[in-house]
């Protein structure tokens, strides 16, 4: 935590470069393909890809208080706090030393974005809906294999119920504000 809270500390509101910095936002249900179709855009458009639940994942392997906590709440499908989200996607941007950003899986909540709005402050470009249908994610986790915890029949409801309540009205805000960019990747119901 020490060290993410020394970045908002020095985070002066705007990038080192000076440039213009670009953000998409690409959202979706567990297991629609977020991170598989980000990293085909990275090799063509030259992005830094920012998954935020391997960020998570990052921290959880530091045996920190914090690690803990965020490791309970994703096994059980549930949403690690705003600000040390925003925080670790600040730090992790401030790294990269791009100015071309794939943010994978948030905002998740209303809460999120509002975070993200109030101490990042880059408005995205657009936001890309990876839109699947609820069978075809489930399969697509279970036969994933990548010994992911949070992997399981259990959490993989909870996961669905979290997207269904909470990151749907952030894909509805977007909408109204035309920025959403639809991805439809099987042919099935879609996911809402
Ligand atoms: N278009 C596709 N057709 C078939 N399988 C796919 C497709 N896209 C992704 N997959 C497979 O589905 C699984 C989930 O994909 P991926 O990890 O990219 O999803 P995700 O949205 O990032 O999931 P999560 O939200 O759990 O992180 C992976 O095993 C991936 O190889
Ligand atoms: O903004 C976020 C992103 C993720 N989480 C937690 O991480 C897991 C896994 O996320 P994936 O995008 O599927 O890798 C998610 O279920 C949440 O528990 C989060 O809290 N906030
Ligand atoms: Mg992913």
């Amino acid at each position: 935590m020490a060290e993410v809270v020394e970045v908002h500390k020095d985070w002066s509101g705007s990038f080192p470069s000076g440039k213009k910095i670009t953000v998409v936002f690409v959202i979706g249900g567990p297991g629609s393909g977020k991170g598989t179709q980000c990293a085909k855009i990275v090799s063509h458009f030259g992005f830094t890809h920012l998954s935020a639940g391997d960020l998570l994942r990052e921290e959880v392997k530091s045996d920190t208080e914090q690690g803990t906590m965020i490791k309970n709440l994703m096994h059980e499908g549930k949403l690690v706090p705003s600000e040390i989200i925003v925080r670790l996607l600040l730090k992790a941007m401030l790294a990269s030393g791009n100015d071309k950003f794939l943010i994978d899986g948030f905002p998740r909540n209303e809460e999120n974005r509002e975070a993200y709005e109030k101490i990042i402050k880059i408005e995205p470009e657009f936001v890309l809906l990876i839109d699947c249908s609820r069978e075809e994610m489930e399969r697509r986790i279970l036969h994933r294999n990548q010994g992911r915890d949070d992997d399981n029949m259990e959490t993989i409801r909870r996961r669905f119920e979290v997207f269904q309540q909470s990151t749907l009205p952030v894909i509805q805000h977007y909408e109204k504000m035309g920025k959403l960019r639809r991805l439809w990747v099987d042919f099935q119901l879609r996911c809402f």
